[in-house]
């Protein structure tokens, strides 16, 4: 299945979390399934933070794009648009919150459950389940916002 991710422009497929064209990077895909988004990630043993536990820093980071890229799909959702078609919408993080509920067992592939509270404008919220062998171990919550034509000074491609 494509991921909303298949879908960024070449010009803006070099995000860390998940440009497809960032070969340091985690490559994250998300999908829709049915109202959830839904990116699945397995850690690898470098990703440690306390032995046989996940680094909280990749955890957020996961968090951050799988968000970006669900409130992005949320966005061609709410406007009956295919994901890809033109202008694009290309969100950025405006605020980030990670709540580590409990060590997350670096032990197979983590799920990421996003379900988007609200579309305001600009600006669409989404809040993550991180579920690791069956159990949620962190919830996040993005403010994501439509990324500016003039974002960082710099023209948006
Ligand atoms: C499917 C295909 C998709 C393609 C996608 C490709 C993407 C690839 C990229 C992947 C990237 C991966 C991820 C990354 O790493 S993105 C990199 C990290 N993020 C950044 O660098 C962003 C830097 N910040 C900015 O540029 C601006 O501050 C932004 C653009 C965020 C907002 O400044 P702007 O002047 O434009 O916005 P506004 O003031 O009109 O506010 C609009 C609404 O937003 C609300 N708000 C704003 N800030 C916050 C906040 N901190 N907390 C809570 N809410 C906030 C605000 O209250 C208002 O809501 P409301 O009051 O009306 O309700």
């Amino acid at each position: 299945m494509e991921a909303f991710q298949d879908h960024y422009d070449d010009a803006v497929a070099h995000c860390y979390g998940c440009g497809r064209n960032n070969e340091h990077g985690h490559q994250i895909k998300t999908c829709w399934e049915g109202e959830e988004t839904v990116t699945r990630f397995t850690p690898e043993p470098y990703h440690t933070a306390i032995p046989g536990f996940v680094y909280g820093g990749l955890i957020a980071s996961l968090v951050d794009c799988h968000s970006t890229g669900s409130a992005a799909a949320a966005m061609y959702r709410q406007q009956n648009r295919e994901l890809g078609s033109q202008p694009p919408m290309r969100f950025v993080t405006g605020s980030l919150h990670v709540d580590y509920l409990k060590p997350t067992p670096l032990d197979g592939a983590l799920e990421l459950r996003g379900r988007i509270v609200e579309i305001k404008g600009r600006k669409v919220v989404v809040e993550t389940d991180v579920i690791a062998c069956g159990e949620v171990t962190a919830r996040g919550r993005v403010v994501a916002v439509q990324m500016p034509a003039d974002f960082g000074g710099a023209k948006a491609a």
